[in-house]
C-alpha cells in the first residue's frame, strides 16, 4: 500500500484508569490493553476492567494480555470484559491461544536469542502459531515480565512472517519516530513508556507519543 494511505496502528497497554481510557480515545488510539498477567504492577481483576471496558468509545479494540493464566481465568475476563483481542505473553500454544474465539497476537521475546534461535525464526513462528493474527515482538527475555521498558535490536525482527507485526519494548515518545521509520510495523504497543509509574498514565505522553507515530507516518521517506 502507498505510504500516503497507511496509518501505523497504535495500542496503550496495561490502562487501569477510566480517564487514561477515554484520553487514549480521544486521541484517536487503535486499541487499549488490559493486563491480567500474575505479577504485572498493572495487572487487573476482571471486575476492574469490565469498568474500564465500559468507558471506551466506539471502534477502539479492547486487548486483553495473558502470560500462561489459567484456562478459567482467561474465559471469566472473556465474558465480563468482553475484549476484542487476546494478547499471550508465556509458553501458550496455539491451540490455547485460538481455544476462546477470538483473534489473538502473541507475543515474542527478543532478547537473549542466540544466532541459532534468530535463524529461520519467521518459518518456526509461522509453525508454531498459525492462528495468530499478529506477532507482537517485545524487548524482554523469554520467561521474563514484559512491561518494563526494555528495548531491543530492531534489525533482528523477523522478515517474510507473512502476517502483520506489532513493535514493542522500550517505546517512548522521544524514540517511537525512529522506531517506526526503521521497521515500518504494522502497529506500536507501549506501556511504560507513556506512565509516570506502572499503570499511571501520563496525558502529556500519550500525547507526545501518538503525535511522534503520526510525524513517521507522514514522512515522505
Ligand atoms: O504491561 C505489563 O505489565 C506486561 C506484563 C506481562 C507481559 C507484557 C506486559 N506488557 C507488554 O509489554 C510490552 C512492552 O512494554 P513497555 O512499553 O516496554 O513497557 C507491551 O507490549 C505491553 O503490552
Amino acid at each position: 500500500m502507498s505510504k500516503t494511505l497507511f496509518r501505523t496502528r497504535i495500542k496503550f497497554c496495561g490502562m487501569t484508569r477510566a480517564g487514561d481510557v477515554r484520553l487514549a480515545s480521544e486521541l484517536g488510539v487503535d486499541a487499549v490493553g488490559f493486563v491480567f498477567a500474575d505479577g504485572s504492577p498493572r495487572r487487573l481483576q476482571p471486575e476492574e476492567a469490565r469498568v474500564l471496558r465500559n468507558a471506551m468509545e466506539p471502534l477502539v479494540d479492547a486487548v486483553a494480555l495473558f502470560k500462561d493464566n489459567q484456562v478459567e481465568e482467561v474465559r471469566a475476563v472473556v465474558k465480563q470484559v468482553r475484549p476484542s483481542l487476546l494478547q499471550f505473553h508465556g509458553s501458550e500454544d496455539d491451540a490455547f491461544c485460538r481455544g476462546f474465539g477470538i483473534p489473538y497476537i502473541k507475543g515474542i521475546p527478543m532478547r537473549g536469542l542466540d544466532p541459532e534461535q534468530r535463524a529461520g525464526q519467521a518459518m518456526q513462528l509461522q509453525m508454531r502459531y498459525p492462528g495468530a493474527a499478529a506477532f507482537l515482538f517485545d524487548g524482554h527475555a523469554q520467561g521474563q515480565q514484559g512491561g518494563t521498558g526494555q528495548i531491543f535490536d530492531w534489525s533482528t525482527i523477523p522478515t517474510g512472517l507473512g502476517k502483520p507485526f506489532v513493535l514493542a519494548g522500550g517505546l517512548r515518545p522521544d524514540n517511537v519516530f525512529d522506531a517506526v521509520m526503521a521497521t515500518l510495523p504494522w502497529g506500536v504497543d507501549v506501556a511504560s513508556g507513556i506512565e509516570t509509574a506502572p499503570g499511571i498514565k501520563d496525558g502529556d505522553k500519550m500525547h507526545r507519543f501518538v503525535e511522534e507515530v503520526r510525524r513517521a507516518d507522514c514522512h515522505p521517506d
